[in-house]
């Protein structure tokens, strides 16, 4: 597996917003910076194009009923909630972890409903609510116990958070209600839920490394953002691409993807041509790996969480 490249910034060393209730910081800038990044992120993620299946500037991907816009609609429509998890996960810091789902789930439903009312009854975003709702109450609580807050911590935070859901949700008996639970059952997928239990793994040792070693190489922030989502393409379970396409569909795109690593990825001459090619066969089989999407900006908001908690939130390019 490639090596970490994530700068860590500890309290000793970071600017302002790290500086916790302890030194008598309020929490509202610190959410706001946080609820800033994550929108960037969304926003990043859904512009970044080509990406096969999914919604970009070229198209609309598989999709028929979303397109740029209306992610952009449902992300800013989901900052205060953001900011909401921040909040809340400073104010249970004294909490056991097992103890902190059951209180971000109203707040996950709330972004939810605001998602859906922003878009129109559409689902954008449902995977990276509950992801992003994990993260960010895991970085609240760490604030507010005074704890380093880097990119390893807050994983291993959202891991503790969530230790047990594949089994408390999916091994549950009874007839499955989502997607999720249908693919569990049938083929073992734990998706969103595993991902978050693992505490990011794929994006932890996958995405993130490659998205920082492309950046301290030099590359722009589009073809890192790129390659690193090769490499989720390739290594993710993403349950979309198996609701969508079956079993099948899943091995169909992440054969493709590790075949387009093995031609030289972002470096190979014809890459973009190849990237836009896949676009075309993933749409030819109504293949979306949404999973893949909401973990490309998990990927970014980790990697940019030490520059934020230093120098404060990104410029609003929206
Ligand atoms: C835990 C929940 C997320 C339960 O959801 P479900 O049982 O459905 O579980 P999953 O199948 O695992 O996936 C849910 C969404 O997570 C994304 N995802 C998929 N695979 C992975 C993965 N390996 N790692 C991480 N994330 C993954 C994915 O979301 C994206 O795709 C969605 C768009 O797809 P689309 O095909 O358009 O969707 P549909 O409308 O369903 O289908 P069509 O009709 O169009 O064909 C979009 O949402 C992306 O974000 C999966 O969809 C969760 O719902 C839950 O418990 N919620 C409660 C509230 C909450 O959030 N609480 C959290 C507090 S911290
Ligand atoms: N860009 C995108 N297109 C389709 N589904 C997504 N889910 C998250 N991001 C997405």
């Amino acid at each position: 597996m490639p090596g970490r490249l994530a700068p860590s910034i500890r309290p000793r060393d970071a600017g302002p917003l790290l500086r916790g209730p302890h030194s008598g910081a309020a929490v509202a800038p610190l959410a706001a910076a946080l609820a800033d990044l994550v929108v960037d992120a969304l926003l990043r993620e859904v512009m970044l194009t080509p990406k096969p299946g999914l919604v970009d500037r070229r198209n609309t991907g598989s999709h028929r009923d979303m397109d740029v816009a209306t992610f952009e609609a449902s992300a800013a429509a989901l900052r205060p909630g953001f900011a909401g998890f921040v909040t809340l996960g400073a104010g249970i810091a004294p909490l056991p972890p097992e103890a902190v789902l059951e209180c971000a789930r109203p707040v996950g439903l709330a972004c939810e409903r605001a998602m859906l009312a922003a878009t129109g009854g559409v689902n954008t975003h449902k995977g990276s609510i509950f992801a992003f709702g994990l993260l960010l109450t895991a970085v609240g609580r760490l604030w507010a116990a005074g704890l380093p807050v880097d990119a390893d911590a807050v994983c291993d935070e959202v891991a503790r958070i969530a230790a047990g859901l594949v089994a408390r949700e999916l091994r549950r008996p009874g007839e499955p209600r989502t997607a999720g639970e249908r693919l569990f059952r049938r083929h073992g997928l734990t998706g969103a839920r595993g991902e978050a239990e693992s505490g990011f793994a794929t994006v932890r040792y996958r995405a993130l490394p490659v998205l920082e070693r492309a950046l301290a190489e030099g590359r722009d922030t589009d073809t890192a953002l790129a390659a690193a989502f090769l490499h989720l393409l390739a290594h993710n379970a993403d349950t979309n691409l198996a609701a969508r396409g079956g079993i099948g569909g899943l091995g169909f795109a992440r054969a493709a993807a590790v075949r387009l690593l093995q031609a030289g990825g972002v470096d190979a001459a014809d890459y973009a041509a190849r990237l836009c090619a896949l676009d075309d066969a993933f749409i030819a089989r109504n293949l979306s790996p949404g999973g893949s999407a909401d973990l490309l900006a998990v990927a970014w908001t980790l990697h940019r969480l030490p520059f934020v908690l230093r120098d404060g939130p990104p410029a609003r390019t929206w």
